[in-house]
């Protein structure tokens, strides 16, 4: 066997690998983005927690290896690993969800990644084979942004995923970006759940109107473009930003509304 062939099957066996170890995961959503810091990674927290409160086992996979903010966002410090044969338990958050991140193998929280392509990828497709994902009723994995290796590695590595939730902001700029992203996931032939519409507005706390700071219905836009079901919008919210560790402890109405329609979508077998 030539070296082109040896590798060929041993990313086969990976992925008969990943297969097995996902194959009891009931329900998987990946949450991504066109471009960053729209806030793929609070929403992914906010759903986790809306799960969590509804009775879902739930756990987070955080696949973004340049910005694994996944765990401080919630809340997990110092964690144990702890294995059930050869494969790495998730660890368990104060919310009573668990959580997977590349970060937790890293030197220290302040270590950059400067791998190369095929190492990151091979990093998240390792995660993927190699974790006790057994007894998870939803996986949420926060993918990184954009359109290249390491957001199409995630959604070509696990299998059957029920659906994508693309987050972006009402920007032009976003919007642009996230056109992108719909194409590459629709070309992949994975369905998408939806679009959610973060940073909407904000509310002026002295007379309670709406401003509407990056423009108006971007999200809406896309959805009717693309014939997507619009899933809702977030606000702007003191309690979210800034501290990325406090973005737990935080209730928006919004995202309770996204919840019912999340919820809704896999109770209905990933119809729209
Ligand atoms: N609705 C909101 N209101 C106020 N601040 C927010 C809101 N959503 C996100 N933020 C803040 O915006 C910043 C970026 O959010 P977040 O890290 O979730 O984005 P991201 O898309 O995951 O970023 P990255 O591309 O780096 O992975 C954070 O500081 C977060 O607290």
């Amino acid at each position: 066997m030539n070296n082109e062939d040896a590798q060929k099957l041993a990313i086969m066996e990976q992925d008969v690998r990943i297969s097995r170890a996902m194959s009891t995961i009931k329900h998987k959503i990946v949450v991504m983005s066109g471009k960053g810091g729209v806030g793929k990674s609070t929403v992914t927290v906010k759903l986790a927690e809306e799960f969590t409160r509804n009775g879902y086992r739930v756990c987070v996979l955080d696949a973004d290896v340049h910005g694994p903010d996944i765990p401080k966002m919630m809340r997990v410090r110092e964690p144990e690993i702890t294995l059930t044969g050869n494969l790495i338990n998730p660890i368990p958050t104060p919310v009573g969800a668990t959580v997977m991140s590349i970060e937790f193998f890293l030197p220290s929280e302040d270590t950059p990644v400067i791998w190369r392509g095929p190492k990151k990828t091979g990093a998240i497709r390792q995660l993927l084979s190699d974790v006790n994902w057994e007894g998870i009723d939803v996986l949420i994995v926060d993918n990184p942004p954009g359109t290249g290796d390491e957001p199409l590695t995630v959604l070509q590595s696990i299998p059957a995923i029920d659906g994508v939730i693309i987050v972006t902001t009402a920007q032009e700029v976003s919007v642009h970006d996230v056109e992108k992203c719909i194409n590459m996931v629709n070309q992949l032939k994975i369905p998408i759940m939806g679009i959610i519409e973060n940073m909407s507005y904000l509310q002026c706390p002295e007379c309670g109107k709406r401003i509407f700071l990056f423009g108006k219905d971007g999200g809406k836009y896309l959805a009717n473009k693309f014939d997507l079901q619009f899933l809702g919008g977030i606000p702007f919210e003191k309690g979210i930003s800034g501290d990325k560790s406090s973005a737990s402890s935080y209730i928006n109405t919004g995202m309770v509304k996204i919840f019912n329609k999340v919820e809704k979508y896999l109770k209905d077998g990933g119809v729209n």
